[in-house]
């Protein structure tokens, strides 16, 4: 699960700001359509409560396309889950193909916040309110573990195989760029490495080893 993603609309107090009213023109939207990012929103992101670490669906985008793309996906051995800081949860079914170019994923992302499924007829990726812990009662793993940089340290070649040894296994992993969760997250806190890493390495190595230590 990607938790606290820094993943959605442009928030209503800063919908009528000229880097949002000119973007939102260009892409011939309304301000409240558009999703919040970082770099093409960056003058009015200095107004909003935690604007250093909002707007950042391309957190998302990248570790999306890692993991729906990996081995242990393809074999069925992979569900994804995005929860993003406003408390929805996005639902991933593991055949989707995302858009690789960013706009486009853009776009599919705000038709997803308008509409609640997309593409309609396949209901590939869906969204839902729900918080984090919700998810979690709902997923009822045989264990949490949370990836954080303060976390017990486990060589990422271990960690594959405590999960290959589990039935349902549950990783959380923060899509946000800076700071600590923002939700009450509980589970066996874990870093794989000595050094804060950018979500989408996580992703990579959590797949990878417990790829290799299920040997697929
Ligand atoms: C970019 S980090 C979050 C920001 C980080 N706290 C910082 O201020 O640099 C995104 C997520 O990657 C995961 N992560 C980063 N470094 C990690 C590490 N060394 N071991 C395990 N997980 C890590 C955590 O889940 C974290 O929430």
């Amino acid at each position: 699960m990607i938790a606290d993603s820094e993943l959605e609309l442009v928030p209503e107090s800063i919908a009528d700001h000229p880097a949002v009213v000119n973007y939102a023109r260009r892409r011939g939207k309304k301000p409240e359509e558009v999703i919040l990012e970082g770099s093409y929103h960056h003058s009015a992101l200095r107004k909003l409560e935690d604007g250093e670490r909002r707007g950042r669906p391309d957190i998302v985008h990248i570790c999306l396309l890692n993991a729906l793309e990996s081995i242990a996906n393809k074999e069925g051995k992979l569900r994804v889950y995005v929860h993003t800081r406003n408390d929805e949860v996005i639902y991933v079914k593991p055949e989707t193909r995302l858009p690789r170019n960013y706009n486009r994923f853009l776009g599919l992302m705000e038709s997803l916040f308008k509409n609640g499924v997309v593409p309609k007829d396949l209901a590939l990726l869906r969204i839902e309110e729900k918080t984090l812990n919700e998810l979690v009662e709902e997923i009822a793993p045989d264990e949490v573990f949370v990836m954080h940089e303060e976390g017990e340290l486990i060589k990422p070649r271990d960690f594959g195989r405590v999960l290959a040894e589990l039935e349902n296994p549950l990783v959380i992993i923060g899509g946000f760029p800076h700071g600590d969760f923002r939700s009450k997250v509980e589970g066996r806190k874990v870093s794989l490495y000595r050094e804060p890493l950018m979500a989408w390495t996580i992703v990579n190595e959590v797949l990878v080893n417990f790829e290799s230590a299920i040997g697929v």
